[in-house]
C-alpha cells in the first residue's frame, strides 16, 4: 500500500501536532497545580480557615450561640417573636429625596416580625428593654426593601469587633451559668463609645406593648433621587399611640398584648425620615445626629394581622438589611455588612433544622421543655 508522503513516518500525534516534551507536561502540571492552590487559598481565607482569629460570620453566629444555647429553627438572635402583616400607605413626601416606588404615593404590602433581642426563643418578654421591627416592603415592580430596626436610639458599639467583644464579655460562666459581670465592666470601660447606650439603659424599662414603641434604623443609608443626587439618612417608625407602659409578670405578654390590640382595629406608625447634614456621621450607630436634622414623613405604616413565627410568613424572611430597592443604598457604616453576612448565616442554620420543617417531630431542645 502506499504511504502518501505528506505523513512522515515520526511519531506524531493523531491530531497531527507535535508531542509535548518532558518539560511542557512538567510546566502544565505547575500551573494546573498552583490554580488549584490558589482556589483552596481563597475558600480558605473566605472561610476563615487561613485564620482563625478573624472575624467571619461564622465566628460571630457561634458566640451567640455560646451565649445563648442553640434552638433549632430558631434565628440565633432576635429569636423570640411574632409575624405580623399590613401595608404602609406613602405619603408621597419622599420622593424628592429617593427613586424607590415605595415611596411614590400608593399602597405597598407588609410582612413583619416584631421580636426581642437574645438567642433563647422562650425568654421572659421583661427579661430586656430592647424590642424590635422587622419590615419587609414588597414593591410592585418585583423590588423588595427590608429593614430591622429596635426600639433605641443608639446602638451599643459602632464596629463588628466590638459588637463581637460585647457578646464574648456576656458569654455565661460556666461555673455559675451567668455572664461574670467584671467581664461585662470592663468592656464597657474599655469602650467608651458604649455611653449614650448606657445611658439609655438607665431610664429603659421593658414596655407592656409592641404597639407603641418608636424603631430606629440605628445605621445610616443613603437615598438616592431620580437626578440620581444621593442623600444620607437614618430613619425611625414612631407609633400613632406611643402610650408607655411597663409590662406585667407573664413571660409572654407581648403577643397577647399585640393579638388582643389587632383584634380592636389596626396599628399605626408614621415612617419618619432624618436627613444627614455634612459632617453628620454615617459609620458610627453609636452616635445620635443633632436634633435640629430636616425630618420627613414618609408615609403610615398600618399593621392589620398576626400570627405566631413557627407558622407565619416572616418564619422564612431573612431581614438583611442590604435586601434594598433602586433609590436606597447602604452607607458606609461596617455594621451593614457584617449584619448582611450574620444574618445569612443565622438563616442557613435556621432552616437547615429539622424542627424548622413544619410537620416534623418537636427538636430535642423543645422537648425538654
Ligand atoms: C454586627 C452587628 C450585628 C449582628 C452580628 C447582628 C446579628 C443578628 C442576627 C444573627 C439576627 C438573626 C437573623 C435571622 O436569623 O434572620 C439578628 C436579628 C435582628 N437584628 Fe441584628 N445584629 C447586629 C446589629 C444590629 C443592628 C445595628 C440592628 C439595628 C436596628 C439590628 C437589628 C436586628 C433586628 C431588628 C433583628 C430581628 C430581625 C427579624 O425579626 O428577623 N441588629 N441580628
Amino acid at each position: 500500500m502506499n504511504v502518501p508522503s505528506e505523513f512522515p513516518p515520526s511519531a506524531a500525534s493523531s491530531d497531527g501536532k507535535a508531542p509535548l516534551s518532558n518539560r511542557s507536561v512538567l510546566l502544565r502540571f505547575a500551573l494546573i497545580g498552583a490554580v488549584l492552590l490558589l482556589t483552596v487559598f481563597a475558600f480558605g481565607y473566605v472561610g476563615g480557615w487561613l485564620a482563625p482569629s478573624r472575624l467571619t460570620a461564622q465566628r460571630m453566629i457561634n458566640q451567640l450561640q455560646a451565649n445563648a444555647g442553640v434552638f433549632p429553627g430558631y434565628r440565633r438572635n432576635h429569636a423570640k417573636g411574632v409575624c405580623v402583616a399590613g401595608y404602609f400607605d406613602s405619603s408621597g413626601q419622599a420622593q424628592t429625596f429617593s427613586a424607590a416606588q415605595v415611596f411614590a404615593p400608593g399602597r405597598t404590602p407588609i410582612v413583619g416580625r416584631f421580636a426581642i433581642p437574645g438567642g433563647n426563643p422562650y425568654a421572659p418578654d421583661g427579661s430586656v428593654p430592647i424590642r424590635s421591627m422587622a419590615l419587609r416592603f414588597s414593591q410592585a415592580n418585583g423590588q423588595q426593601w427590608r429593614t430591622g430596626m429596635n426600639s433605641m436610639p443608639v446602638f451599643p458599639v459602632a464596629t463588628p469587633q466590638a459588637f463581637f467583644e460585647q457578646l464574648q464579655a456576656q458569654q455565661p460562666d460556666p461555673a455559675t451559668g451567668k455572664p461574670n459581670p467584671a467581664k461585662i465592666a470592663a468592656f464597657f470601660a474599655a469602650h467608651p463609645e458604649t455611653a449614650a447606650f448606657l445611658a439609655w439603659v438607665k431610664t429603659a424599662k421593658p414596655s407592656a406593648s409592641f404597639a407603641t414603641e418608636s424603631y430606629w434604623s440605628l445605621n445610616a443609608f443613603v437615598l438616592v433621587d431620580a437626578n440620581g443626587e444621593k442623600h444620607a439618612v437614618r430613619w425611625r417608625m414612631v407609633p400613632e399611640n406611643g402610650e408607655t407602659a411597663t409590662g406585667g409578670s407573664d413571660p409572654n405578654y407581648l403577643d397577647a398584648d399585640l393579638t388582643q390590640r389587632l383584634a380592636q382595629g389596626q396599628q399605626r406608625w408614621h415612617l419618619i425620615i432624618t436627613l444627614a447634614s455634612p459632617g453628620d456621621p454615617t459609620n458610627d450607630a453609636t452616635k445620635t445626629w443633632p436634633a435640629d436634622r430636616r425630618e420627613i414623613d414618609a408615609g403610615t405604616l398600618v399593621l392589620t394581622s398576626t400570627t405566631p413565627q413557627e407558622s407565619g410568613a416572616c418564619r422564612d424572611i431573612n431581614y438583611d438589611p442590604l435586601v434594598l430597592p433602586d433609590g436606597i443604598q447602604a452607607s458606609d457604616d461596617p455594621l451593614l455588612p457584617a449584619r448582611s453576612a450574620a444574618y445569612a448565616t443565622s438563616y442557613l442554620r435556621r432552616t437547615s433544622e429539622e424542627a424548622h420543617l413544619p410537620g416534623t417531630a418537636t427538636s430535642q431542645t423543645e422537648a425538654k421543655r
